[in-house]
C-alpha cells in the first residue's frame, strides 16, 4: 500500500473553490480522501462536522473560512489529528489559538500552499537581506472578484519574510491602509496594495525601489491546482510529523 493510498484525509471546505481542486489533485494522485464538509455538513462520505471527520481521518485539511477555525482546531485536538489551515484572514486571536494546538498536536499554517510562492518568499527575504532600506518595499497582489480578505494571506506572508530579511517585525513596518495620503511615503516601511476582479487565481509582486533603479519578483497562479497539491502533499508529510508549528518551507525544504 502506498503512503497516498493509505493517510486518511479529511477536507473541510470541501464545496468552496479550493476544496473541489483538492479534489482534483487528489483523484489525479490516487489519494484518499476520507470525507469532506461543508458549512451545512458532509458533501462527501458520511461525516457531517469537523467532529465525526476528524475522527475518522489521519489529517485534517481546511480551507473554509476564518469563523470556522476555532471549531476546526478544537476538533483536531480532541482527536489529536494533525491540522493544515490554507485559510486566510484570521485574527490575531485566531493565531494565538493556532500557537496553542501547536504545543499538543503537528500544525501547518500556510496562506499559500504552492511552490513558487514559497520559494519568492525565500528570495524576497534574501533581496532584502541584502538591500539596504533606502530600498522601499512594495506588494501588490491581484485575486478574483470573490476573495474576502486584503491583503491576501500570501502578500502578508511576502511582507514577513521581506521583514525578517530586514530584522524587523512586519507589525512595526506595515502600512496596510494608505489611501487617502496627504504625506509621501516613510522610509523603511513595506505597503501594500491590493486588486479585485474577475477570476484572477492569485497574482503576487514585491518591488523593491531606490533612486534611478527597480526590482521586481513575482508569482502568477494559473490555476488552484498549484495550491491542491501543495496541501495534499502538506498532509501526507504533516502525518508523520510530532506536535509542532509547522510551514509550507519545512514541507518543501527550502
Ligand atoms: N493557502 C493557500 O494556498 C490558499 C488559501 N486560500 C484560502 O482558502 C480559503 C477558501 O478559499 P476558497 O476555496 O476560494 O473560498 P470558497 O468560499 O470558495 O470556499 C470556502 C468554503 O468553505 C465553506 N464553509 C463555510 N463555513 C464552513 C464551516 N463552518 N465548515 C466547513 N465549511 C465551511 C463555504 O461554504 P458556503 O459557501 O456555504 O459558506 C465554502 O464552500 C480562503 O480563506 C482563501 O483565502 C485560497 C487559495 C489558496
Ligand atoms: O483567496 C484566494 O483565492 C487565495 N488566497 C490565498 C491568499 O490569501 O494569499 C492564496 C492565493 O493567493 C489564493
Amino acid at each position: 500500500m502506498t503512503k497516498e493510498s493509505s493517510v486518511k484525509i479529511g477536507l473541510i471546505g470541501a464545496a468552496g473553490r479550493m476544496g473541489k481542486a483538492i479534489q482534483e489533485a487528489a483523484s489525479q494522485q490516487d489519494i484518499q480522501l476520507s470525507g469532506g464538509i461543508g458549512r451545512k455538513g458532509a458533501e462527501f462520505g458520511s461525516y457531517n462536522d469537523s467532529e465525526s471527520l476528524a475522527k475518522a481521518s489521519d489529517v485534517l485539511i481546511d480551507f473554509s473560512t476564518a469563523a470556522a477555525l476555532k471549531d476546526n482546531i478544537e476538533a483536531a485536538l480532541h482527536h489529536k489529528k494533525p491540522i493544515i489551515i490554507g485559510t486566510t484572514g484570521l485574527t490575531e486571536a485566531d493565531h494565538q489559538l493556532i500557537e496553542q494546538a501547536a504545543s499538543k498536536i503537528p500544525v501547518i499554517l500556510a496562506a499559500n500552499t504552492s511552490l513558487g510562492v514559497n520559494m519568492l518568499a525565500a528570495l524576497v527575504k534574501q533581496a532584502a537581506a541584502k538591500l539596504g532600506s533606502d530600498w522601499d518595499i512594495e506588494i501588490v497582489e491581484m485575486h478574483h472578484r470573490h476573495k474576502k480578505d486584503a491583503p491576501s494571506g500570501t502578500a502578508l506572508l511576502l511582507g514577513r519574510a521581506a521583514a525578517e530579511g530586514r530584522g524587523e517585525k512586519l507589525e512595526d513596518i506595515a502600512d496596510l491602509q494608505r489611501c487617502p495620503a496627504t504625506e509621501p511615503r516613510e522610509t523603511g516601511r513595506i505597503g501594500f496594495a491590493s486588486l479585485r476582479g474577475g477570476s484572477v487565481a492569485g497574482d503576487h509582486m514585491v518591488v523593491f525601489a531606490s533612486e534611478g533603479e527597480r526590482i521586481e519578483l513575482g508569482h502568477r497562479a494559473e490555476s488552484r491546482i498549484i495550491f491542491a497539491r501543495g496541501a495534499l502533499k502538506a498532509a501526507l508529510w504533516l502525518a508523520d510529523q510530532s506536535a509542532g508549528f509547522y510551514q509550507m518551507k519545512d514541507v518543501l525544504g527550502l
